[in-house]
C-alpha cells in the first residue's frame, strides 16, 4: 500500500435540488515524496478529491488511507494551499502569517520567528516579512501561502490550483520555484491544475478524470523526465500529446 491511498471513493453530495454524484470509485496510492498532478475538465469532481484527502469532507463511499491510518478530519500533517488569497491573515505580517500554525502548535516566539524567516528564504521573500498581505502581489501572497503550509511540516502538501489566479509569467516563475522547493523537501504532492503544460512541468505523474457526474480516473501517465523540465523537448511534447488526447476526449466527449 502507498503512503496516500484512495480506495474505491465516492462522494454523493445532497443539495437543495436532490443529490449529486461528484465522485465515484476512485482508487490512486500515491508514493512518499511523488508529485501527483490531477486533471480533468471544470466540475468532474478534483476539488472534492482534495477536500476528502484533506478532511474538509467525508466520503460516502471508499476510504482514504495517510501513512495506513484513516482520514477521519482535518490534520496537520496535511497542508492545504487555495488558489485564491483569502486565507491569509490581513491583520498579520507575512512573516506572522507563515508562523501562525507554528503558534497554534505553541512554539516560543524565538523558533517561531527563525522557522518562519527560514520558509520565508525558501520562497524567495527574504526582506518582506513586515509587509502585509494587502501590500504583497498576487504571486507573493501564493508563495506566503506555500511557506506557511511548509512551516508546518505536514508529510503532504495538497494544492487546488494555487497559480490558477496568476499571470502566465509569475505563474512560470512560481512552478519553477515549486518544483525546487519539492525537490529539496521531499513532500509528497497532491496538485490540482486545469494547465496541461503546468501538470507536465510539475509532476512525476499526472492523473487525467473522467468528467463527472461521478468523476473519477481515468488514466495515469507517468512523466519520466529529468528536473528541470525543458518545455520543448521531445520527451516533454510526447507526453503533452499524450495528456492532451485524454483531456480532449473527455472535452469533446470520447469515452
Ligand atoms: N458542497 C457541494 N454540494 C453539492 N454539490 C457540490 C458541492 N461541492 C461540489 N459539488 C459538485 O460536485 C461536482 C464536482 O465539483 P468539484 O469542485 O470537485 O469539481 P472540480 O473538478 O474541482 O471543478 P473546477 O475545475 O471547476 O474547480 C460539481 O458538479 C459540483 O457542482
Amino acid at each position: 500500500m502507498g503512503f496516500v491511498a484512495l480506495e474505491g471513493v465516492g462522494k454523493v453530495f445532497q443539495g437543495r435540488t436532490g443529490s449529486w454524484e461528484a465522485v465515484r470509485d476512485f482508487t490512486i496510492s500515491l508514493e512518499e515524496g511523488e508529485f501527483f498532478c490531477l486533471l480533468g475538465t471544470s466540475g468532474c469532481g478534483k476539488t472534492t478529491v482534495l477536500n476528502m484527502l484533506a478532511g474538509f469532507e467525508a466520503p460516502t463511499s471508499g476510504r482514504i488511507l495517510l501513512d495506513g491510518k484513516p482520514v477521519t478530519g482535518p490534520g496537520a500533517d496535511r497542508g492545504v494551499v487555495f488558489q485564491g488569497h483569502d486565507s491569509l491573515y490581513d491583520w498579520l505580517t507575512a512573516l506572522d502569517n507563515i508562523g501562525f500554525g507554528l503558534r497554534l502548535r505553541g512554539l516560543p516566539r524565538s523558533e517561531r520567528r527563525a522557522t518562519a524567516e527560514r520558509f520565508l528564504k525558501m520562497v524567495g521573500l527574504t526582506g518582506q516579512g513586515a509587509k502585509h498581505p494587502s501590500e504583497l502581489s498576487g504571486g507573493m501572497k501564493q508563495r506566503i501561502q506555500i511557506a506557511r503550509a511548509l512551516a508546518n511540516d505536514p508529510r503532504i502538501l495538497l494544492m487546488d490550483e494555487p497559480f490558477g489566479a496568476l499571470d502566465a509569467m509569475t505563474r512560470a516563475v512560481l512552478q519553477a520555484e515549486l518544483s525546487r522547493i519539492w525537490a529539496e523537501t521531499k513532500k509528497t504532492v497532491l496538485f490540482i491544475t486545469h494547465d496541461i503544460e503546468e501538470a507536465c512541468a510539475l509532476a512525476t505523474r499526472v492523473g487525467v478524470m473522467k468528467r463527472g457526474p461521478g468523476g473519477t480516473l481515468k488514466a495515469v501517465v507517468p512523466v519520466d523526465l529529468p528536473f528541470p523540465r525543458e518545455r520543448t523537448s521531445d520527451g516533454f511534447m510526447r507526453v503533452f500529446r499524450e495528456v492532451h488526447a485524454l483531456i480532449h476526449e473527455e472535452i469533446h466527449g470520447g469515452h
